[in-house]
């Protein structure tokens, strides 16, 4: 690794402490501004001096000697940078900042208010620095409009790097391991059946469909009880948007701190948000606890905590750590795994062609039953037009961004301590040299050898194992597995049981929403069963069909989630459909 040069400039014309430098300069200005006196502005010395001062603060600010600056747009000076022309949301910021990697290369900064973010839209770079270089690639930024996330220890995905982290990633990977050898209790498979049913009954309403499996899902491996979907249906939209907030200059604006948080305009959203998500991850822990106290617990992430299950307790999640920590799996499996199924209605709406493929191919392995995780393996198609949905739409386009810890080279170029690095997953996804026609839909790219992202055997390639979408290093995704059980298990039992189409021509492109974790719009679909004998099978594969939405106006209690006033559910604004 490149020698890491010091920061520790001579201070101000080299005259060593700043309180020196300071006082040189009052009595300069004391002697100069005499008052009715203008022959210091006259003066050859003094303009001189002023040249001298502009070179030495451009050293001051500029990367050190024997390093290269990165190249980057232009801006205002004294450290206000580019702060014009930011774009409005993450999905549209990740098509501008990786518009601006054809003209600075694969790797860029832009500055704002003194604060650096470098943009990377090349894997190599990002496996380089964020992978190799795990520390110091390893902190997260410190948001204004979610206070007390970055510092405090209950949401991993937005913890500072430090102990409080490092705990709640080892508790993370024990319940993931654990449960993943256990295809996570055979919850998603279970669920699966009832979305079927869901769908059979309300086909309309297949986003809320979709929406309700991954809640359901997610509440059942956190707590063995799907019935507290309903709070991560709650609970997760505040967070989401808080995180997106609408414009990156309120990003830019956080990284300066300029308000305490308790004059920040978000205090008081924030305030309630952590509230509810508080009492929800609290109510189901504790359910958990009467429940494995009576000794009538299912399997659950809680339970892992609560039994030591896999050395859990090393972990030394307290009760209020361990509720955020198995809440925070919950939530992200809920917000990020919607988005891809979301992608799968508008890429097979799109390109009907590949739902013929997927229904050959299923049928060919599986007539009588939809696919089973132990059938994947014989499923390449399936695992391509998913993988491709992750790449033709990223449900995470600029990921989360990291900050280093401490000052870097790369290449000869200079990266700060403290600056934010963007991996733009959108931009990386579409690199024309890995996948030709970047912007189609095209699965055959993970089938065919003649394609450069092709991989054998094709009986693990494709997978979503190391997949760049995950992101990269100490704070890649640790959700990998559940994410693969699910869109495998649904997407296939989906191809299995029905045709699906869009009901009008005009799905393309889909419209995504303007969140960190970003999905197309719904917008209307015929679902139809495949056959007679399909209906009766999803008739009878379950008993409850696990509705979760309630009828608008019919809310009884704290944590109901009910349909808008005309029957449609938009998930507080998380998929509103394209009109
Ligand atoms: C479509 C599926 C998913 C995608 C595309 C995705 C993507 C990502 C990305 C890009 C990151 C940031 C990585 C980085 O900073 O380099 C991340 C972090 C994270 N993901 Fe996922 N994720 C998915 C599913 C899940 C699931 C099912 C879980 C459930 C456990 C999960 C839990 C997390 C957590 C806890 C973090 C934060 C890790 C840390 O900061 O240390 N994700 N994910």
């Amino acid at each position: 690794m490149a020698e890491v040069p010091s920061t520790q400039h001579p201070g101000f014309l080299g005259l060593g402490s700043a309180a020196r430098n300071a006082s040189f300069a009052r009595s300069l200005l004391a002697e100069a501004l005499r008052p009715g006196d203008l022959s210091f502005f006259r003066s050859r010395t003094v303009w001189g001096l002023s040249i001298l001062v502009a070179v030495l603060l451009a050293r001051a600010f500029g990367p050190p000697a024997g390093t290269k600056a990165l190249p980057g747009l232009t801006g205002l000076p004294l450290g206000f940078g580019r702060f014009w022309g930011l774009p409005t949301n993450p999905a549209a910021a990740a098509r501008f900042f990786g518009a601006l990697h054809q003209r600075y290369g694969p790797i860029y900064q832009w500055k704002v208010f003194g604060v650096t973010s470098i943009w990377i839209s090349s894997d190599k770079i990002a496996q380089e620095l964020l992978g190799q270089r795990g520390v110091k690639y390893g902190d997260r930024q410190q948001l204004l409009s979610t206070p007390g996330l970055y510092s405090g220890s209950d949401f991993l995905p937005a913890m500072a790097l430090g102990p409080n982290a490092s705990r709640h990633a080892k508790f993370m990977h024990t319940i993931m391991k654990h449960s993943a050898q256990q295809h996570f209790y055979g919850y998603p498979i279970d669920e699966v059946k009832r979305t079927l049913k869901r769908l059979l009954h309300n086909p309309d309403r297949w986003s809320e469909q979709l929406v309700t499996h991954c809640a359901r899902t997610a509440a059942a491996c956190a707590w063995g009880d799907p019935k507290h979907a309903t709070k991560l249906l709650q609970v997760v939209p505040p967070l989401v948007k808080a995180a997106s907030t609408d414009s990156l200059m309120i990003k830019f604006l956080d990284s300066l701190a300029l308000f305490p948080h308790w004059l920040s305009p978000y205090s008081n959203a924030e305030a309630t948000r952590k509230k509810d998500m508080r009492d929800a991850f609290y109510e189901a822990q504790q359910e958990v606890i009467e429940r494995v106290t009576a000794g009538a617990a299912s399997e659950s992430w809680t339970r892992i905590w609560l039994e030591n299950v896999g050395g859990a307790k090393e972990s030394q999640l307290d009760q209020h750590e361990a509720a955020h920590a198995v809440g925070t799996a919950a939530f992200m499996t809920l917000a990020t795994n919607a988005a891809p199924l979301h992608t799968f209605f508008a890429a097979i709406s799109q390109h009907p062609q590949w739902l013929k493929q997927l229904q050959q191919e299923v049928d060919r392995v599986c007539p009588e039953h939809p696919p089973s995780l132990h059938q994947m393996s014989q499923l390449p198609v399936l695992r391509a037009v998913i993988k491709e949905c992750m790449r033709w739409q990223p449900a995470l386009p600029l990921g989360i961004a990291h900050v280093t810890t401490a000052d870097d080279v790369y290449d000869g170029y200079f990266i700060a301590k403290g600056t934010v690095v963007q991996v733009n997953h959108y931009a990386i996804s579409r690199d024309p040299a890995m996948y030709p026609q970047p912007n189609e839909f095209r699965p055959e790219r993970w089938l065919e050898p003649s394609w450069p992202s092709y991989k054998a055997p094709a009986s693990d390639h494709p997978t979503l194992q190391g997949d760049a979408a995950f992101g990269y290093g100490l704070r890649g995704c640790p959700g990998v597995d559940l994410t693969m059980v699910e869109l495998y298990s649904l997407i296939g039992a989906l191809v299995w049981a029905f045709d699906i189409k869009a009901k009008s021509e005009s799905v393309s492109p889909p419209e995504a929403t303007p969140y960190i974790i970003s999905m197309p719009r719904p917008f209307p679909c015929v679902i139809t069963p495949r056959s007679e004998r399909k209906r009766k099978v999803i008739e009878d594969g379950c008993k409850d069909m696990g509705v979760v939405v309630k009828e608008s106006g019919k809310s009884a209690s704290r944590w109901d989630v009910c349909r808008e006033e005309n029957g449609e559910f938009h998930w507080q604004g998380l998929t509103v459909p394209r009109r």
